[in-house]
């Protein structure tokens, strides 16, 4: 009997890779902690909370029972925000056997110890082959069936080329790396540039500026990378430049939508709650601010964004205080630039 596929989490992104799997055969549980969303979603065939009008495939199955989601699947896809990623992926510790592929789509970092999603995986899950999905992937553009591409990446070659099978349709491409850590932390990183970006497009900046601001962001990214020990080609594919240039030119992409409403005037508080769905630009630009103090990486976007999301700093004020920054520390390529 053909083993059926679990994703944890029904949130935008949970439920479009779950859908697409489910269309091209599979059977597909999506796990979710509401019962009557989970009853909503079985009757009506459609995630009335995060993508309203998106057909479901009767290949998909919602329920709130994490044993019936897990035991037993090919493949553990996790699509929960990183605030409570550990929390789902312990509770799952029980069910979980280490042949069972597991796959992060969460672009986040966790709190305190900057872990990324796949290591907290690895380190719950010893002996399971682990990977990541990351890429230029707005869940509403992928329900409305644009041509979408995104990256794979594992040390497993046989967990790529499995996910590649189960997921790669007309319109949904999935391309393998097997760097791991450079594909989660530019999925990671560009949610802060994406906040950056929707601000300036509030305070209606033209397209010099926009195209000074992604591209500078991407310096900065690579940076970071280089310090942390990532390959910064791997920012040259789709989960780097790619992705980065997805958040930050998209009204659809949330980070962009927080960084707009800061434009606007509007506080943290109200900006996230009026979004009501996962930003995880706001904790990854504290924790990346805190990497950068501590490890010396000159990141000037960082700092200043850090300001004004929350100290309230005036954006203008810190945008004239980078621009008068002495010109000579501004090299466009250098070895550690
Ligand atoms: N929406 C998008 O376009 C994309 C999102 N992602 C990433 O996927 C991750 C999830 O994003 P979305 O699905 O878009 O978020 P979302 O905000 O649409 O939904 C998050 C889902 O997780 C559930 N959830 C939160 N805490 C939970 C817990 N403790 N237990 C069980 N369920 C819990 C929520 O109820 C909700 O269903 C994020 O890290 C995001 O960066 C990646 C690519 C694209
Ligand atoms: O990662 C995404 C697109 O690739 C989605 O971005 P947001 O989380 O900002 O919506």
């Amino acid at each position: 009997m053909r083993k059926h596929i679990a994703v944890l989490g029904g949130g935008s992104f949970g439920t479009v890779i779950a859908n697409i799997m489910a269309a091209n055969g599979h059977p597909v549980r999506v796990w979710l902690r509401d019962q009557q969303r989970a009853d909503a979603m079985n009757q009506s065939k459609e995630n009335t909370r995060y993508l309203p009008g998106y057909a479901l495939s009767d290949n998909l199955v919602a329920g709130t029972d994490l044993e019936w989601a897990v035991q037993g699947a090919e493949a553990i896809f996790v699509s929960i925000p990183s605030s409570s990623f550990r929390q789902v992926a312990e509770q799952a510790q029980g069910f979980v056997v280490p042949e069972q592929l597991l796959i992060s789509t969460t672009k986040g970092v966790e709190a305190s110890t900057f872990a990324l999603m796949s290591d907290i995986l690895s380190e719950l899950f010893p002996h399971n082959p682990v990977g990541v999905l990351s890429g230029p992937n707005l869940a509403k553009e992928i329900a409305a069936g644009h041509i979408t591409a995104s990256v794979i990446a594992s040390k497993s070659e046989a967990l790529c080329q499995r996910v590649q099978q189960i997921l790669c349709s007309k319109t949904f491409r999935a391309y393998a790396s097997d760097d791991v850590f450079g594909v989660e932390l530019g999925g990671t990183l560009k949610n802060i540039y994406a906040i950056a970006s929707g601000l300036s497009a509030a305070l209606g900046v033209g397209e010099n500026t926009r195209s000074m601001l992604i591209t500078r962001s991407l310096a900065e990214m690579s940076r970071f990378a280089v310090a942390e020990g990532a390959n910064p080609m791997t920012f040259l594919g789709l989960s780097g430049i790619g992705d980065l240039i997805v958040t930050c030119s998209s009204p659809l992409s949330r980070n962009y939508r927080v960084g707009f409403a800061l434009g606007q005037g509007k506080s943290l508080a109200a900006a996230i709650e009026e979004l009501g769905e996962v930003a995880e630009g706001v904790n990854t630009l504290k924790q990346v601010r805190q990497q950068a103090i501590e490890k010396d990486i000159y990141m000037p976007l960082v700092m200043g964004l850090y300001e004004v999301v929350f100290h309230q700093a005036p954006v203008r004020e810190v945008i004239a205080g980078m621009m008068s920054n002495q010109p000579n520390v501004d090299v466009e390529f250098s070895a550690s630039n």
